[in-house]
């Protein structure tokens, strides 16, 4: 089931830099029964590797991240469109567009998104979502 409890569509942004695609892709297969018919975006590359592990989930794949991806996203979340951004952040390789990973971020505290950078927290924010 992906909807919470009062039967409204999840609607869930996936983004993860390249160190921790596995991680996330891996977190999407443990969760694919709750996410399935969730209303999914992903960041391009992120995006392509979930949909070649798990093709079912029909994710919606915006710009890859250092060409626009994730303004697309933060855009989302400006325009009320997502219930919840799983952003797995490498903290350990420095990024080209780590503006945009900045702004991204921002935007999901401004907007008080619930918002899980890491494999625990993200099971934690989905249970939260799924209960209402
Ligand atoms: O860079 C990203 C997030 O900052 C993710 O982008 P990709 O999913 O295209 O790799």
């Amino acid at each position: 089931m992906s909807n919470n409890l009062s039967g409204d569509t999840l609607r869930v942004a996936l983004v993860a830099h390249d160190q921790k695609k596995d991680a996330l892709v891996a977190w999407v297969e443990t969760n694919a029964e709750h996410l399935e018919s969730a209303q999914l975006y992903a960041t391009g590359t992120t995006g392509s590797r979930i949909n070649d592990a798990l093709p079912v989930l029909n994710i919606h794949c915006l710009k890859s991240g250092p060409l626009g991806g994730d303004q697309q996203i933060g855009a989302l979340i400006c325009e009320g469109k997502l219930d919840a951004l799983f952003f797995f952040i490498d903290p350990m390789s420095p990024m080209p567009h780590d503006v945009d990973v900045k702004a991204l971020s921002r935007l999901a505290i401004v907007y008080d998104l619930p918002f899980a950078n890491s494999q625990s927290t993200a099971t934690y924010v989905l249970k939260g979502l799924l209960n209402g």
